[in-house]
């Protein structure tokens, strides 16, 4: 962690990029149970202070819900994995084919018929896309209401006005041209010259990881064993990755780039590895 915290904290511009699920907050039974634990809040709103840095959190849940999950005045929101995006105290925009949003809404009726009298399954509408969850399923049962799953997407869906994303444990129909990356590089496209962080874990996580690398910022995956990944470093957890964003900022505070105070998170030991 010691070389990536060195380059970091030697920055005077910076973008924090920072993923929710896996990487802020460590993976739960169920979305609602993946709450942010003690200390988040404050360490973003601690970290959003730093001169010259910008934090902004890039996830698949929506943007309402990460204001409710992580509510930090000064943080860019980036929802649906690229399909709405919100600067801080702003208004949310959208990027979604309007034949797509409507036919949605069947969709959602549709899969909540197939999915309400199975155990373990969650349907997680998000207004623009909708998760299937089946981290609790039995794994015979999750295979065959995956498939008419999408077969019902099939069905409802205008073809070419969407793509199908599968993630920890989760289906996911969500408009097609959107993805983290090309939202990460519109975040990064208003503030040239930045060196950009990203951490995340997830397979959506990997076209950030792709604009990050091509424009020459450091891009960390937070997994407890090495996998194939675009990222260049790891961490194991999201204990380390609060580790390195706490240590960051006291960096940036003793070189005058900080605020006042230390930051009172509780994160466990170290280890981290460099891929490959
Ligand atoms: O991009 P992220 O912030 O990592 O969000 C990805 C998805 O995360 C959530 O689902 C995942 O986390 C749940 C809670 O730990 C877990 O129960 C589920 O199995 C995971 O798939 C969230 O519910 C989704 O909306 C996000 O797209």
């Amino acid at each position: 962690m010691e070389d990536l915290l060195a380059r970091a904290a030697a920055a005077e511009r910076g973008y924090l990029l920072l993923d929710y699920d896996g990487t802020l907050v460590p993976i739960a039974a169920r979305p609602d149970l993946a709450r942010p634990g003690p200390g988040l809040v404050e360490l973003l709103t601690r970290l959003t202070g730093m001169p010259g840095w910008q934090v902004a959190v890039v996830s698949g849940r929506t943007v309402e819900e990460l204001r409710r999950l992580l509510p930090v005045a000064g943080l860019y929101l980036v929802g649906v994995h690229g399909a709405e995006r919100a600067a801080p105290g702003e208004g949310v925009e959208r990027i979604c084919d309007p034949a797509f949003r409507e036919a949605l809404r069947h969709l959602v009726g549709a899969a909540d018929e197939l999915a309400r009298p199975e155990e373990g399954f969650v349907l997680e509408d998000k207004g623009v896309a909708l998760a299937l969850h089946y981290r609790q399923a039995a794994p015979s049962r999750a295979a065959e209401v995956g498939r008419r799953f999408v077969r019902l997407a099939r069905t409802h869906l205008p073809p070419g006005t969407w793509r199908l994303l599968g993630g920890k444990k989760v289906l996911e129909i969500r408009p097609a041209g959107t993805d983290k990356g090309r939202a990460v590089a519109g975040l990064l496209a208003d503030y040239p010259g930045t060196l950009a962080l990203y951490f995340g874990d997830d397979v959506t996580d990997e076209d950030a990881f792709r604009t990050v690398r091509r424009q020459g910022g450091i891009e960390v995956l937070v997994s407890p064993v090495a996998r194939p990944t675009a990222a260049r470093y790891r961490l194991d957890n999201p204990s380390r990755v609060w580790e390195f964003l706490g240590q960051l900022w006291v960096r940036r505070a003793e070189t005058g780039g900080g605020g006042q105070g230390l930051p009172t998170h509780k994160h466990k030991g170290r280890g981290d590895g460099r891929v490959g």
